[in-house]
């Protein structure tokens, strides 16, 4: 029987970036039109990245801004995180990071297995964000960037199987650290 490796991810961001419209639109394969402020939700679902399955179990939680304080459940027991901001929205890129700062923090200035979603990009036309400038942010946290739309599903399943290979990525950085040292 194939091993089924269990991650946790949490999701992250300003208020209304579309955070429970990606992890809706992953799991259940639809779009909520209606805006109802989130104070904290799980899902789960299996997900298949090239031979391996993983129980993917998703925190959605509340939005954040630049001054709220992170809670040990965000940090401990916690694989990766999917930061999301919304491409119509300056503040929500702002607020993106200082969130990072705090959670490199915590998590002891770690290296971070982070996906960086500039979500909206279905509202182009009303962008604040370009997309050089998530990219540029996502390099120096040494982090993957993306572009997506809840709405139009756009790289909805993309972000999800992507972090499942960040959070390998990054254990296998330290695998080979370690081997390192050993030399
Ligand atoms: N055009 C467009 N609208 C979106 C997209 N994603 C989300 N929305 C809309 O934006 C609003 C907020 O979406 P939510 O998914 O509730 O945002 P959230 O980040 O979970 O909000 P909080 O619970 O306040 O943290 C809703 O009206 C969604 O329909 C998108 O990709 N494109």
């Amino acid at each position: 029987m194939p091993l089924v490796r269990y991650r946790k991810v949490v999701i992250l961001g300003y208020r209304s970036v579309g955070k429970t419209s990606l992890a809706h639109q992953f799991v259940e394969g639809e779009f909520l039109e209606d805006y109802d402020p989130t104070v904290e939700n799980t899902y789960s679902k299996i997900v298949t990245v090239g031979k391996d399955e993983f129980h993917l179990h998703l925190v959605d939680t509340a939005g954040q801004d630049e001054y709220s304080i992170l809670p040990y459940s965000f940090i401990i027991g916690v694989h990766g995180y999917v930061l999301v901001y919304s491409v119509t929205s300056l503040h929500s890129f702002q607020v993106i990071e200082s969130l990072y700062q705090k959670l490199h923090e915590g998590h002891g200035k770690t290296r971070l297995p982070v996906v960086l979603v500039g979500n909206k990009a279905d509202l182009s036309p009303d962008r604040e964000v370009q997309a050089v400038e998530g990219k540029k942010l996502a390099a120096s946290w040494g982090a993957t960037f993306m572009e997506s739309s809840a709405r139009n599903n756009q790289l909805t399943q993309g972000i999800f199987t992507k972090v499942i290979q960040e959070i390998a990525r990054v254990e296998n950085s330290y695998g080979q650290e370690r081997r390192c040292h050993l030399m």
